[in-house]
C-alpha cells in the first residue's frame, strides 16, 4: 500500500467533446496496437455510459485487508493532487477510476494472482460514450506535456486497424468436480437446516481450451451482439482479461441519487412465447425462488436504509428476462442523506449481497471457503468505475470468465436455500454458463 502522504504526482486531465463518434468495439480493438494489456471496456445495461479506456497514468493494486477503504483513501489522495483544467462537467469524463475488487479479499491468490485482491486504474486515454455525445479524456501524470503526447497517440489510434481478431476453435470444455459440487450443495442444505445460515451461494467452474489465443476483442464483440441489456465489461491486465455480460447492478450513484438491484431467483427461457410466459409466471409464485430473492431484498434494504432518505423498495419482484434466463428482480432507489457518502462506502456495505454470498454474511462466506474449493477471483465481485466527482457504478461480475492465452475459466453460481435440490441447482448453473459459452463458440 502506498504512503498516505500526498503523492508527488500531479494528475492533469483534459476533456474534449468529439466531433465524430467512433464505434466503441472497433475503438477497443484499434487500441490493441498501442495498449494491448492495459485496456478496459464498460457498457452499462441501459447504455447510458460506455467507456473505452487505454493505458494507465495511475494504478492501485488492492492489498489492504479492507480494500474498499484503501481505494477510498488512495483515490482521495490522488484527486487531491490533481487538477482538471479543461472539463465539460459531464459525468464519467475527466479522471475516472476503473477496476474491480476480488470477491473474497481474505483468500490468497493463485490462479488470480495477476488481479490480486483487486485492481483499479486511471487510464491515459478514455473515451466516454453518452446517449447523445462522445467525450475524450486525456490524462497525464507529468503535467501538460504528458497530455500533449497522449493526444498524438489518440490521433494514430483513430486511424489504426479495427479488424476483430478471429475467435480460435474451442477444443475442450472440462467440468471441474461436478459430482463433488452437487455433494457440496447437499452439505450446504444441511448447514441451512441446522440453522447455521439461511442462504449461501455456491459456484462452480468450467475450464475451456482453444487452439489459439482467445482475445477479449472477439469475445466482447460476440457478447455485445448476443447479450442485450447486460453490463459488458473487460478488464485487461497483461495477457489476461476478466470479461463478462452481467445482468446485475450492485450500486449506481449519480450525485446523491442511488440505484441498487436485488436479483435472485431463476428459471430458464421457454422455447416459445407461451412456454416462456408459463415459466415466468411459475417463477413469480415459486416459494423457493421467492425466498432466495427475499433474503437479498431484506439485506439490501437493511444496508441502504441508514444511508438514505426515501429508500424505495417495491413489495413484489418483477421478471428480468435475459436471452438465456429469467430472474426475479426488485429495483431499489434512494437519496443519500449525507453528501459525503461515497460510492466505495456503499460498495463496501453491500458486497457481497446474499445474491452472491449468503445470509448471515459471515457463516455463508465460511461455507463458501469450505465447500467451493476454488478461488472466485473477480467473479461475483464489484466491477465498475467512479469519476472524480464521486458518481459511478458497480455491477456484480457474474456471467463472466478469465481469459488467459489459449484458455478460459468460466464461473456460475446459484443461491442455495433450505428447499434446494443439488440436481436442480446444477442445471441452473448450466444455464448461467450459456452466455459466456456461446460467446466463446461453445453453444
Ligand atoms: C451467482 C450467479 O447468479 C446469481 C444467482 C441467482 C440465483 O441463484 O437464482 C440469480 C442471479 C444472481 O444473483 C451467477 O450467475 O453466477
Ligand atoms: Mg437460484
Amino acid at each position: 500500500m502506498k504512503e498516505k502522504t500526498a503523492p508527488a504526482l500531479k494528475l492533469v486531465s483534459k476533456v474534449i467533446k468529439c466531433r465524430t463518434a467512433p464505434d466503441p468495439l472497433r475503438l477497443f480493438t484499434a487500441g490493441a496496437a498501442h495498449f494491448y494489456g492495459s485496456r478496459f471496456f464498460w457498457q452499462d445495461a441501459d447504455r447510458e455510459t460506455v467507456f473505452v479506456g487505454f493505458g494507465c497514468v495511475w494504478s492501485c493494486t488492492v492489498t489492504a485487508s479492507d480494500g474498499f477503504a484503501q481505494m477510498e483513501d488512495e483515490w482521495r489522495n490522488l484527486k487531491g493532487a490533481g487538477e482538471v483544467y479543461s472539463g465539460t462537467g459531464e459525468t464519467g469524463t475527466g479522471p475516472v477510476l476503473f477496476g474491480g475488487f476480488a470477491f473474497d479479499g481474505t483468500v490468497a491468490k493463485q490462479k488470480w494472482k495477476t488481479f490480486g485482491q483487486g485492481i483499479f486504474r486511471v487510464p491515459q486515454i478514455l473515451f466516454t460514450f453518452k446517449k447523445d455525445a462522445v467525450f475524450l479524456t486525456v490524462n497525464g501524470c507529468g503535467g501538460t506535456e504528458s497530455v500533449q503526447e497522449a493526444e498524438e497517440t489518440v490521433r494514430s489510434l483513430l486511424n489504426g486497424s479495427t479488424a476483430f481478431p478471429a475467435l480460435p476453435l474451442l477444443k475442450a470444455v472440462k467440468e471441474i468436480g461436478s459430482d463433488e459440487w452437487k455433494k457440496s450443495v447437499a452439505t450446504a442444505v444441511e448447514f441451512i437446516r441446522e440453522g447455521r445460515m439461511d442462504k449461501v451461494v455456491l459456484a462452480r467452474k468450467l475450464e475451456l481450451a482453444f487452439d489459439g489465443v482467445v482475445s477479449p476483442d472477439a469475445v466482447l464483440a460476440a457478447l455485445s451482439v448476443q447479450q442485450h441489456d447486460s453490463y459488458l465489461f473487460v478488464l485487461e491486465e497483461g495477457s489476461e482479461s476478466f470479461i463478462g455480460a452481467s445482468p446485475e447492478r450492485l450500486v449506481k450513484k449519480t450525485g446523491r441519487h442511488i440505484l441498487s438491484t436485488c436479483l435472485a431467483g431463476s428459471i430458464k427461457r421457454g422455447r416459445n412465447e407461451a412456454e416462456d410466459l408459463e415459466l415466468g409466471k411459475a417463477l413469480l409464485s415459486d416459494q423457493k425462488n421467492l425466498s432466495e430473492h427475499g433474503f437479498v431484498v431484506s439485506m439490501i434494504r437493511q444496508v441502504l436504509e441508514p444511508f438514505c432518505n426515501g429508500l424505495n423498495v417495491p413489495d413484489e419482484p418483477v421478471l428480468m428476462r435475459m436471452r438465456d434466463i429469467q430472474h426475479l428482480y426488485t429495483p431499489v432507489t434512494g437519496t443519500v442523506k449525507d453528501k459525503d457518502t461515497t460510492l466505495f462506502q456503499l460498495v463496501k456495505a453491500l458486497h457481497p449481497t446474499p445474491a452472491l454470498g449468503g445470509i448471515p454474511r459471515q457463516p455463508a462466506m465460511e461455507a463458501i471457503r469450505l465447500l467451493e474449493k476454488m478461488d472466485r477471483g473477480l467473479y461475483g465481485a464489484p466491477i465498475g468505475w467512479v469519476d472524480y466527482r464521486g458518481s459511478g457504478e458497480f455491477c456484480v461480475g457474474i456471467r463472466s470468465g478469465l481469459l488467459k492465452e489459449d484458455r478460459a475459466s468460466l464461473y456460475a453460481g446459484c443461491g442455495v436455500v433450505k428447499e434446494s435440490e443439488p440436481e436442480e441447482e446444477y442445471k441452473e448453473t448450466s444455464v448461467k454458463f450459456t452466455p459466456m459459452l456461446r460467446a466463446l463458440g461453445g453453444k
